[in-house]
């Protein structure tokens, strides 16, 4: 059976879109992975499925598989290329498209052909996470990671961040501690790990090593993470430039009791159809 998709990218993190609405697939874990793989497949950090809404209120089901296979709650650059990809392909003329996904409903808002606005909801702080100050409703916690101690935020976006602040982001050692720390014993849904630089208060430096996706060129739950956890330390003001390996998001958090907004672009690389 041959299956129509489009290759996206936001800033580099990439994506391939399937539109589950006209076609009907099963996708199973393995099958994913073969998509995933850069020498064997298509080649994407997240596969994106659209699907018809399961409930009232929203426009359309988000689903997001990482390239491992697992199925994950949330996606932020996905979200922009979501909204673009239903656009371009018809299934609605809405600029403003509400979404279910497994971590939340968020709203998207298509400012001009490729930039796109996320609502992407409220941040939650989840000192359940790290069992040792569950009581203290700390804003950072140290954790232990093979005898290093790290001074970490977590910071759910729907999906599990932990966050931790650096000195010069180009020595972080990113791909020594990412996979080490992603598997921490106080994230037992494991956790994507972001490594941030204070530029000033309304710039950072951000780079991720994503849960079931290694490193990629951007995270956008993981700019909503960091910022968020940089306004708790008062490090941060409401609107932040959060400049990635792959190019820029601005976010924007007025603090607690508020959402979360993102604001970046998308990009379209190509349409395909793959026999699955
Ligand atoms: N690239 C994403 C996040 C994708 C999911 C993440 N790897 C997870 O496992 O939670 C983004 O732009 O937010």
């Amino acid at each position: 059976m041959l299956l129509r998709f489009t290759k996206m990218h936001g800033l580099g993190n990439d994506f391939m879109v399937i539109d589950l609405v006209t076609q009907h697939a099963r996708l199973t874990e393995e099958k994913i992975k073969q998509l995933a793989n850069r020498h064997f497949g298509i080649g994407f950090d997240q596969l994106l499925i659209v699907e018809p809404p399961s409930k009232p209120d929203v426009d359309f089901k988000y689903r997001i598989f990482n390239a491992d296979g697992s199925e994950v709650e949330q996606c932020g650059n996905g979200a922009r290329c979501f909204a673009r990809f239903v656009r371009d392909r018809k299934l609605t003329s809405k600029r403003t498209i509400n979404v279910e996904t497994q971590g939340g409903d968020i709203t998207l808002i298509v400012h001009n052909h490729n930039d796109v606005e996320v609502d992407m909801g409220y941040p939650i702080l989840e000192p359940a996470l790290i069992p040792f100050h569950a009581e203290q409703q700390a804003i950072t916690y140290p954790i232990n990671c093979h005898n290093q101690t790290f001074e970490i935020s977590a910071v759910s976006m729907g999906n599990p961040h932990m966050v931790l602040i650096v000195e010069d982001i180009l020595q972080a050692q990113v791909e020594k501690w990412g996979p080490l720390l992603e598997k921490h014993e106080s994230f037992p849904q494991r956790a994507n790990v972001g490594f941030m630089q204070v530029i000033n208060s309304q710039q950072i430096k951000l780079r991720v090593f994503e849960r079931g996706a290694g490193e990629t060129l951007a995270c956008g739950t993981g700019a909503c993470a960091a910022v968020v956890a940089g306004r708790l330390q008062n490090l941060l003001a409401e609107q932040v430039q959060v400049d990635l390996p792959g190019g820029s998001l601005q976010i924007e958090w007025q603090g607690s009791g508020h959402s979360v907004r993102m604001i970046g672009p998308t990009t379209r690389v190509f349409e395909g159809q793959v026999r699955i």
